[in-house]
Formats: structure tokens, sequence, C-alpha cells
């Protein structure tokens, strides 16, 4: 029996792997993202094209996997972060130093931990939940590079970024981006165009700390004032959206601007979807 309860837990945690890493490909395969990296170009990236993102993906399954089942063990925030380390390490191997998907592996590894532990137990606390109420202290105490460009934001514009927004469990997932990719459904014409709308949602609402890096304050707002105008003409339901949508990529990608943390999100919003359907 318990043989058998375990090998079905490796096979869950496997699950849960292969969907994270999927639902990074998904997000990849999206167009028209503003400033971002997808399958038919580099946004405002000289680093990074789809063919990376998509290995870099890849590799990252089996972490997610040790994430999930890491989580399923009832692992505490430094276990956790040790996974999460391992996994940085792995994708800088992997992409000669690019960072493909630092914030990603981060947000997406705490809800894949989180997946762990909801199938473990049983529970049926949306994922967000499940990572405040077990790691956010960890999260907000942890050791932090002082030297990244996320700390250096959050010092010169008080922005939390990634780790407020994964401590306070994912308000950008559950209050931006599932409620645009439930609108999105009723209006869109396939589920490509939902992954945009919930793109320029995400945009429109949050403080994404690669903006504010590559463009600051001036270049958070010109973001988010293109992201709302999309939204309030309509979005993804209106007439002749896709070359809206493509003209305001092509703003982004003219000012160098990228909304990183958006991607991310974007893929943690349909994680979340699939996991908690
Ligand atoms: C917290 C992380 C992202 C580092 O953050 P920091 O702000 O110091 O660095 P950095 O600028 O490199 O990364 C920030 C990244 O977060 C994403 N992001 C930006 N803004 C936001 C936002 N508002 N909300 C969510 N994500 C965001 C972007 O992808 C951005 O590139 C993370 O890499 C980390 O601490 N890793 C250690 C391992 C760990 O704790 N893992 C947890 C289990 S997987
Ligand atoms: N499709 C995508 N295109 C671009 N960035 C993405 C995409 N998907 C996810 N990201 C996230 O964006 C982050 C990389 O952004 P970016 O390269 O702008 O930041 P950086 O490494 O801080 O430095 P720099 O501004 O010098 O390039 C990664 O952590 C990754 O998780």
């Amino acid at each position: 029996m318990i043989a058998l309860a375990r090998h079905g837990e490796e096979r869950s945690a496997t699950a849960i792997g292969d969907t994270a890493a999927d639902c990074l490909i998904r997000e990849v395969e999206t167009w028209p993202k503003p400033g971002l990296v997808s399958h038919v170009d580099q946004g405002a990236h000289d680093d990074m094209d789809a063919d990376l993102l998509r290995r870099s993906a890849r590799m990252l399954a089996p972490y997610f996997t040790d994430l999930a089942a890491a989580g399923a063990a009832g692992a505490d925030m430094d276990r956790l972060r040790a996974i999460g380390m391992a996994a940085e390490a792995a994708m800088l191997a992997a992409t000669a130093g690019v960072n493909t998907h630092r914030g990603a592996i981060f947000g997406l590894g705490l809800l894949a931990a989180a997946a762990g532990f909801r199938t473990r137990y049983g529970v049926a606390a949306p994922l967000g939940r499940i990572v405040a109420a077990r790691w956010a202290t960890g999260i907000l105490d942890g050791p932090v590079d002082l030297h990244s460009h996320g700390s250096v934001v959050a010092r010169r514009y008080r922005a939390g970024g990634a780790r407020a927004e994964a401590a306070a469990g994912f308000p950008a997932v559950y209050d931006v981006a599932l409620p645009a990719l439930a609108d999105a459904r009723r209006i869109a014409d396939g589920d490509e165009a939902e992954r945009v709308q919930a793109c320029m949602a995400l945009i429109a609402g949050v403080a994404d700390s690669n903006l504010l890096y590559r463009g600051g304050p001036a270049g958070l707002a010109f973001a988010q004032r293109q992201a709302k105008a999309f939204l309030a003409d309509g979005g993804v339901g209106a007439a002749g959206w896709r070359p809206r949508a493509a003209a305001i990529h092509a703003a982004f990608v003219a000012r160098r601007l990228s909304p990183g943390g958006c991607a991310d999100l974007l893929a943690m919003a349909l994680f979340v979807a699939a996991v908690e359907r």
C-alpha cells in the first residue's frame, strides 16, 4: 500500500513539473506580447529567442518536479530555496549565462511546491493561499542579492517585485490574470488571444521591476498607459486587435521596454488554471 502511494505521489509530482514547463512554453508561443520574446520575434531582447526559452523551459521540468515533491513532503522555505538555486544554476549553465527564467523559476516553483502540498494533503485551498500561508515569512526574510536588478529597483523606487507578489499569495495572478483569461474566453477568437488579453491586463496592473529597471517610472507609466488603452478599446474582442497589439509591441521594442515579470505571471496564471481546474 505504502509503495503504491509513493509511486502515485511521484507520478503526480512529475505531472506537476511537466505542467509547469508546458505553461512556460505556452507563454513563449504567444504573440504579440509587448516587448517580450515569442515564436515570432525576440522583442526587446538581444540575448534570447524562442528556441532558447523553450529549451530552458524543458530543462527546468525536473526541478519543478522536485519542488512539487518537496512541497508534498512538507518542506520549509530553506529546502525550496536550495532547489530553486540549483535550478537557476542549471538554467545559467544551459543558456551560457542568459537569464531566461529566473523570475519564473521563483514564482512557478513556489506554485509547483504548493500544488504538491495540495495533492498530498487533499486540501482545496488556492495555490497562492498555500504559498502565503506556508512560506511568506521565509520568502520575505530570506537572503537578498543586493546587486540584482530587482534589488536595485526595490531600493530606488520602493517596488516590492517578485518577493512581495509571492508572499501576498500572487494577487496579480488571482485578481488580474485569471479574471482576464475568463473574460477573454467569452470575447476572444482562440487560446492565443486569451493569453494576449491576460498579458495586457497584467502590464496594466503590475509594477513590473523589469520595466522599472530598464525604463524607470516613466517607462512603467508608458507601458501601463498603452496596455490600459488596448483594454479600454475592447481588447482582443475588438476588430483589428492584433495589429493594435503589434503596434504596442513595436513601441515597447523601440524603447527597449520588456515586462518580464508579467510574462512570468502569465505562465503562473496558466499553471494555476490547469492545476485548480
Ligand atoms: C526572488 C528572486 C526572483 C530574485 O529577485 P530579485 O528581485 O533579487 O532579482 P531579479 O531582478 O534578478 O529578478 C526579479 C524577477 O522577478 C520577475 N518580476 C519582476 N517584477 C515582478 C512582479 N511585480 N511580480 C512578480 N514577478 C516580478 C521578473 O522576472 C524579474 O526578472 C529569486 O530569483 C530568488 O530569490 N531566488 C532564490 C531561490 C528561491 O528562493 N527560490 C524559491 C523556490 S523556487
Ligand atoms: N517571453 C519572455 N520574454 C522576456 N522575458 C521573459 C519571458 N518570459 C519570462 N521572462 C522573464 O524575464 C526575466 C528576464 O528579463 P530581462 O532580461 O529583461 O532582465 P534582466 O536579466 O534583469 O536584465 P536586462 O534588463 O539587463 O536584460 C526572466 O527572469 C524571465 O523569468
